[in-house]
């Protein structure tokens, strides 16, 4: 569903330039459910708005279905943004009306789309779990029902591809964690395929893989065990594997702690033993 390699975001204001994005890769499946995390100016955001066809990229690979991101014409995008991607961002004021109840928000978003289906709408709001609310106005529920409200708006279209931007980032714990059940459930539901940005691990480790971006780049990914190897880490309560990205010309990150840690500086010596890659540090002293 989606394929980014060497992805490169500049923003240019007067005569400073920032490097958001340096030679990202990124590939997720079809019907995919994943996390990325990634500290503060990391570039999660900037991913996100090219994925969404807010921002343009500066260069590199950004493909989305049948979409190529780098070389679609303003047309086009007007298209991708209507047909192929629902937006769920951490304050949805600015596509909630407010005094409009929740089926008239849906149907509403329905018809700027192009085309209401009440029927469809009403079974948006049983997902997002709000069936007893459908005919109240935004300004009587709560933060966290005007959040599952967004996310069944974002669906109006039926995207296939689910963009969020800390969804959970202005809920309380328990809310956070329904929402993030109704994503996995509208993933069943819907098929879309749903990318979800987010800085809180515990919420990432909710769905199937984690994509950690350090620098503008994806630096690790989180991988959830098998059954079995679940069994065996159930001690440790670690559900998911680290990996290092290697990209396709071989590169590999070394996390700035390990390297920290282990006194990696330029260099590591290469060796392979019983079918394992073994880094080692060569002595300078
Ligand atoms: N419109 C812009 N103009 C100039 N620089 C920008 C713009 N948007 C983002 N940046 C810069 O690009 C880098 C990546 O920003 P981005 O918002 O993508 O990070 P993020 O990981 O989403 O951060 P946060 O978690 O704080 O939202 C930062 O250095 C940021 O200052």
């Amino acid at each position: 569903m989606i394929d980014c390699e060497g992805l490169v975001k500049i923003y240019k204001s007067d005569d400073v330039e920032v490097v958001a994005l340096q030679g990202l890769n990124l590939k997720v499946e079809h019907k995919e459910m994943i996390a990325i995390i990634g500290n503060s100016g990391s570039g999660k955001s900037t991913l996100l708005n090219i994925l969404g066809g807010l921002d343009r990229p500066s260069a590199g690979k950004a493909i989305v279905g049948e979409w190529d991101l780098l070389q679609i014409n303003e047309k086009e995008r007007v298209a991708y943004k209507r047909n192929t991607v629902g937006f769920i961002w951490q304050n949805n004021s600015r596509n909630l009306l407010p005094y409009l109840t929740v089926l008239e928000n849906v149907e509403t978003a329905m018809m700027v789309a192009g085309k209401v289906d009440s029927a469809y709408a009403k079974q948006l709001i049983e997902w997002v779990g709000l069936s007893h609310r459908i005919h109240n106005k935004l300004v009587q529920l709560s933060g966290g029902e005007q959040q599952r409200t967004a996310i069944a708006i974002s669906l109006a279209n039926r995207p296939s591809l689910l963009l969020a931007d800390e969804p959970t980032g202005s809920v309380d714990v328990q809310t956070s964690d329904q929402i993030m059940n109704i994503f996995r459930s509208l993933n069943q539901e819907t098929g879309a395929t749903i990318v979800i940005v987010t800085h809180d691990l515990s919420l990432a480790r909710k769905v199937d893989r984690v994509v950690a971006i350090r620098d503008g780049m994806t630096s690790s990914e989180m991988i959830k065990r098998s059954a079995s190897e679940s069994e065996q880490s159930a001690r440790t309560q670690e559900e998911h594997e680290e990996y290092a990205v290697v990209d396709r010309f071989g590169r590999l990150q070394i996390p700035e702690e390990l390297r920290q840690k282990l006194g990696i500086q330029n260099k590591v010596k290469l060796s392979v033993e019983h079918a394992k890659l073994m880094l080692e540090v060569p002595n300078t002293k």
